[in-house]
């Protein structure tokens, strides 16, 4: 009876399968060889993705990653923004948690449902049951701040050390916003490039959280653009977001490779 699932259903079911194959690949074909085995998840769980989505929802428009960008979308009421596997090069590695499926939906100008499946980390974080954030941090704890483990922005050091910070190195933004979602880290900040499917899922399950998210300037997050480049991003909780804008201005004012702001 799929066809009577709700749109936060399907996108909760559709990343847990998709991820639950990616497993399956990697059990099977081992890290010998981990290009091959990048291409391939990519290929599988896309493949998965796009035709499940064309099965439940046929009058929707898909924007993936992995598949041709179809011009259709921008006159679309509703489309599908998804990142098949997040985090590929963490795929690809053994022993490495910080991959991610992302599916989310974009509906008249907003992310309206999402999921991210952390496969290796046995969870499912999605709009179904948004994670409960805790009221307060812990008075006295360190800041956390996690950013990319390969092409973290030059200007996160000198904002941590600004803000007597922690730097988390991961992998996948998906999994970096699940970890400020499950009290992990305090902070998500990217600049430098980036794609709609990077971020939707995770920030619509954060927004649904309560989390604020962001552009680094502050401005709002938009999706289904002609260019799906979105180049930046700032995940935290509520209560720390003015400070940490504040913070990233004042860095990026001391720094020209520091964030580009929204445009
Ligand atoms: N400078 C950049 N330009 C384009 N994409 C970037 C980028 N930095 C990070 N990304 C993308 O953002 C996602 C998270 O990156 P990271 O793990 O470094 O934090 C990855 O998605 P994919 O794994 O889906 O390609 C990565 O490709
Ligand atoms: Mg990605």
């Amino acid at each position: 009876m799929s066809s009577i699932r709700n749109d936060h259903e399907v996108a909760r079911d559709l990343a847990t399968e998709a991820g639950q194959q990616l497993l399956r690949l990697r059990a099977r074909h081992g890290f010998e060889e981990p290009e091959v085995l990048r291409t391939l998840g990519d290929r599988t769980s896309h493949e998965f993705l796009f035709s499940a989505l064309g099965r439940l929802r046929p009058s929707d428009a898909v924007l993936s990653e992995e598949g041709a960008d179809d011009s259709a979308r921008l006159s679309a009421e509703r489309v599908w923004i998804i990142d098949p596997l997040d985090g590929t090069r963490e795929y690809s590695e053994s022993g490495r948690t910080d991959w991610a499926v992302h599916v989310a939906l974009w509906e008249r100008e907003e992310l309206v449902a999402g999921a991210v499946a952390l496969p290796a980390q046995g969870s499912v974080l999605s709009t179904v049951d948004p994670p409960w954030l805790p009221e307060e941090r812990p008075s006295g704890q360190r800041l956390r701040i996690t950013s990319s483990r390969t092409r973290p922005p030059e200007f996160v050091q000198r904002m941590a050390t600004q803000l007597g910070a922690e730097v988390i190195p991961m992998g996948s933004a998906g999994a970096k916003i699940c970890a400020v979602l499950l009290g992990m880290a305090d902070i998500y900040v990217h600049a430098g490039g980036q794609y709609e499917w990077d971020s939707a899922a995770p920030v619509v399950v954060a927004q649904a959280a309560g989390l604020h998210a962001s552009r680094v300037d502050g401005t709002k997050l938009a999706y289904n653009r002609a260019d799906p480049s979105l180049p930046d991003i700032l995940v935290c909780r509520p209560e720390l977001s003015s400070t940490l804008l504040a913070s990233i201005r004042d860095v990026a004012d001391r720094d020209s490779t520091g964030p580009h702001t929204a445009g």
